[in-house]
């Protein structure tokens, strides 16, 4: 039997270059895809699991997705939102998170009312437009490729508006923020919306596993039956805790996920209530 293998590939955007690019690798490979060796290598076939990536700029990639040139893509929220694709975001990956900030001379700014009349320089013009003009503040927006900081001492810019992570480029160029967030990012998982491909519903839940994995661990525990409803309260699972007999009288082992945030607490919190043989770990994949 012949079957065309080529037909059913799920076509996936994958960052190139830039911040998103390492972290966005990883997750696929912890998701079991294979991925470039090389840096320089531009697309990749995965056959045996359906799927072929294309590593592009992450500025373009939510474009190819809203036209549908290919199925799904991961790129910033801010490069999203900046695109004005048709492409929609499905779910957060966790890495890549930056705010999107006015940010001017140190206390030369307070208030987003003095952005009017300003030259206001970023590579997110269509982030910024948008966010002036939803506030009806008129000033001039001009488009930088990056480097954005020095504008200012360059006086062809009055304000940035700029990613911000750390905050050690604005400080090392004398500019603090002002104003509120304009945008919380992080890298996200985009498709067209509509008519997704039948092969997307396995690689979302491959990529989902993955982040389930790193935000949760594994919990076991042995406790008294007569402090199990306080103890399974603290760790009541996902769906919920296994609790099988021990062969001591009156005693109950319990398994149930638990956040990785706060687990140390939690079993502090266990031995306390009487628990014992407390044991955390972790989880390489999953399936909700
Ligand atoms: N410290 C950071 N600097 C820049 N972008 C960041 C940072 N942290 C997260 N990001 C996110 O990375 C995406 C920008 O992708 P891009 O490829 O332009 O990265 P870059 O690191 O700015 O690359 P380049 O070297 O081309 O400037 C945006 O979604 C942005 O929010
Ligand atoms: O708050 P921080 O941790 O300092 O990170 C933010 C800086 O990182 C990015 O610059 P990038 O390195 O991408 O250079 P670019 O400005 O040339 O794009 C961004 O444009 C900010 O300048
Ligand atoms: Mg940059």
């Amino acid at each position: 039997m012949t079957t065309d293998a080529s037909a059913a590939l799920l076509r996936v955007a994958v960052p190139n270059k830039g911040s998103l690019s390492v972290a966005a690798t990883e997750i696929l490979r912890e998701a079991g895809y294979r991925q470039r060796e090389d840096s320089k290598q531009l697309t990749l076939l995965d056959r045996e699991n359906g799927v072929e990536f294309f590593y592009l700029r992450p500025r373009d990639i939510a474009l190819y997705v809203g036209e549908g040139t290919l199925d799904v893509g991961i790129t910033g929220r801010d490069l999203l939102r900046d695109s004005g694709a048709t492409a929609e975001e499905v779910m957060g990956l966790g890495f890549g998170r930056s705010r999107f900030r006015f940010a001017g001379p140190a206390g030369r700014y307070s208030d987003l009312a003095e952005l009017a009349g300003t030259r206001i320089a970023t590579s997110y013009t269509g982030v910024v437009r948008a966010f002036l003009a939803e506030r009806g503040i008129d000033a001039s927006v001009t488009r930088l490729d990056g480097a954005v900081e020095t504008s200012i001492q360059l006086g062809v810019a009055d304000v940035i508006a700029d990613v911000v992570e750390t905050g050690s480029t604005l400080r090392r160029a004398g500019l603090e923020t002002f104003g509120e967030t304009i945008l919380e990012s992080e890298a996200v998982l985009v498709t067209r919306g509509s008519s997704v491909p039948g092969g997307f519903e396995v690689f979302r839940r491959r990529v989902e596993g993955v982040l389930v994995a790193r935000s949760y661990v594994m919990m076991d525990y042995d406790i008294e039956e007569l402090h199990l409803t306080a103890a399974t309260a603290l760790t009541p699972g996902i769906e919920s805790p296994t609790v099988a007999p021990l062969r001591r009288e009156g005693w109950v082992a319990v398994r149930a996920m638990v956040p990785r945030e706060g687990a140390q607490r939690l079993m502090d919190d266990l031995y306390d209530l009487g628990a014992r043989g407390i044991l955390l770990t972790d989880i390489h994949a999953c399936r909700l």
